[in-house]
């Protein structure tokens, strides 16, 4: 009998073709390679070792890509078999034993749960339907901001009243509640509890690259899996209170939250009354991912942004100019004014470019053999592409480190996933479903500041002495080191 031919099959050993990789020590490999800003790290190991470069974290091998044509064949002509996600402990238990949508393994699971969210809440349609909640959360943000400017001039923590911002609009279109009535009622503790997740699940726990037996004893240690037990559990009770509320019969109603749409779908797929009780771990896993996925990337670049237009006055000079030759003294910026100003585009673009929140992308895993630039890929393989690198790459980029917006000027390059050299959003079936939602928040949300203020630094502080140094935690997002401290200066009357 012949034997089956499989399209990719795994090499024997000695014809494989791996990645160079560089030396790795006993038990951890090239762990303590990784070091507390993986992605900088990883750089300097791909400039000695190459755009593909073969790793071991612990147990795990790991295949690191930093070039656009590697990012292509793993995001373009390999999509279908690198599209799933690693299954690691911490993640399981974050996700209600992968029923979201970020840390799914692939599987029809998957496909069928992300195909509800975007259908359902990430399409244009719905993101333009919460327009209103937009408006008004911004508009609280530009009073508050008002409201100081004309009794101090101390500074005010623009990277806490981000994390607000973007969180009160998430809570309100995810969850149909507001911020200040939850538990976290601020942008610090919003931040704060999202910072600590993420820095748990980014440097992840010893039991993931460890034999089973030394990762217990190190995670006892460290004490992380007692602190990650405890946040998620504190989690899990928040989102079963939101299912619980809006199961409530004669619920008081302000829209058709995320929720809303989430148990109107499982109740119109069962087509049962009550069945949806089947499914609100599904409900909170994906409510979970909107907590984790959708409010610091988003505040995380408006921080990077205005950091960026402070340290460029030229910038600023030049933002606000479109966005007040836009609006003029009409006193209200609104959402569909945001649609003209391309210039604001660009800045959005570049700060992306230079501090994209996470750029590492998201870890995939290859389900099957495959190859990156000619070198085998095994199965099981975990792939981290550094898009970080990738958008600073001199061979791709002029005065890659420079912020200058201009240079998206005629170009067409964008982040929807077709442009390897620029992937803020990753690309390919993973792809970020949130790039509309997101944009339009950064949009909007920078148009304001920039329309209604005048941005300084404080105490006479220089724009060279601005620090931009980036936070360095081994999180899966990278803020700026430290909270970014502005005093506003308001130019018109509201
Ligand atoms: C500036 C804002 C944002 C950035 C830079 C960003 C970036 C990313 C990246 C790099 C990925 C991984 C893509 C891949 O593996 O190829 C991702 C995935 C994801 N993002 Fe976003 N994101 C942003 C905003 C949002 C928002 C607002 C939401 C939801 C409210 C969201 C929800 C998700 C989800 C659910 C996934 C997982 C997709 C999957 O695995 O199928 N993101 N995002």
């Amino acid at each position: 009998l012949k034997k089956k031919q499989h399209v990719n099959k795994t090499p024997q050993n000695k014809q494989k073709h791996l990645p160079p990789s560089p030396p790795k020590l006993p038990l951890i490999g090239n762990l303590h390679q990784l070091g507390s800003a993986p992605h900088r790290s990883l750089l300097q190991l791909s400039q000695k070792y190459g755009p593909v470069m073969l790793l071991h974290l612990g147990r795990i091998p790991t295949v690191v890509v930093s070039s656009a044509e590697a990012a292509k064949d793993v995001f373009k002509t390999n999509d279908l078999h690198c599209c799933s996600r690693p299954t690691y402990a911490g993640s399981r238990r974050l996700t209600y034993n992968y029923l979201d949508v970020a840390f799914s393994p692939y599987s029809d699971y998957w496909r069928e749960i992300r195909k509800i969210c975007v259908v359902e809440f990430f399409s244009v349609k719905r993101v333009q339907s919460y327009r209103s909640i937009r408006e008004e959360e911004v508009a609280k943000m530009v009073k508050s901001i008002s409201d100081h400017s004309s009794s101090s001039v101390a500074p005010v923590d623009v990277s806490e009243m981000l994390f607000a911002l973007v969180a009160s609009i998430l809570f309100r279109v995810g969850f149909g509640t507001s911020l200040q009535s939850s538990n976290y009622k601020s942008g610090k503790a919003i931040h704060k509890i999202i910072h600590d997740m993420e820095t748990m699940l980014g440097g992840m726990s010893g039991a993931e690259y460890f034999p089973a037996w030394i990762g217990w004893i190190t995670d006892r240690v460290t004490g992380v899996q007692k602190k990650f037990d405890r946040i998620t559990s504190e989690l899990d009770v928040f989102f079963q209170q939101l299912v619980d509320d809006h199961l409530t019969p004669g619920r008081k109603q302000e829209h058709e939250d995320i929720i809303d749409v989430l148990l109107r779908t499982l109740k119109e797929q069962t087509g049962v009354v009550g069945a949806a009780q089947l499914g609100h771990a599904s409900v909170k896993a994906v409510l979970m991912d909107l907590f984790l996925g959708g409010i610091d990337t988003g505040a995380i670049t408006m921080w990077w942004a205005m950091a960026e237009i402070v340290k460029n006055p030229r910038v600023m000079k030049k933002a606000q100019q479109e966005v007040r030759n836009c609006i003029g003294n009409k006193g209200l910026v609104s959402e569909s004014d945001t649609e003209q100003l391309e210039y604001l585009k660009k800045i959005i673009k570049e700060t992306l470019r230079l501090h994209p929140p996470a750029p590492m992308i998201l870890p995939r895993e290859a389900m099957s053999h495959f190859k990156i630039q000619g070198y085998d890929v095994d199965p099981k393989t975990l792939i981290l592409v550094n898009e970080g690198a990738i958008a600073r790459d001199p061979k791709i980029w002029n005065d890659p480190e420079e912020f200058f917006p201009e240079r998206f000027d005629g170009s067409s390059v964008d982040f929807k996933g077709q442009h390897y050299e620029y992937l803020p959003f990753g690309a390919g079936r993973r792809m970020c479903p949130g790039i509309y939602m997101a944009t339009t928040t950064l949009q909007f949300g920078l148009a304001n500041l920039l329309y209604w203020f005048d941005w300084k630094l404080p105490n006479g502080m220089k724009v060279e002495d601005l620090d931009m140094e980036e936070s360095a935690d081994a999180s899966l997002t990278v803020p700026m080191k430290n909270h970014l401290l502005l005093v506003p200066q308001k130019l018109y009357q509201n």
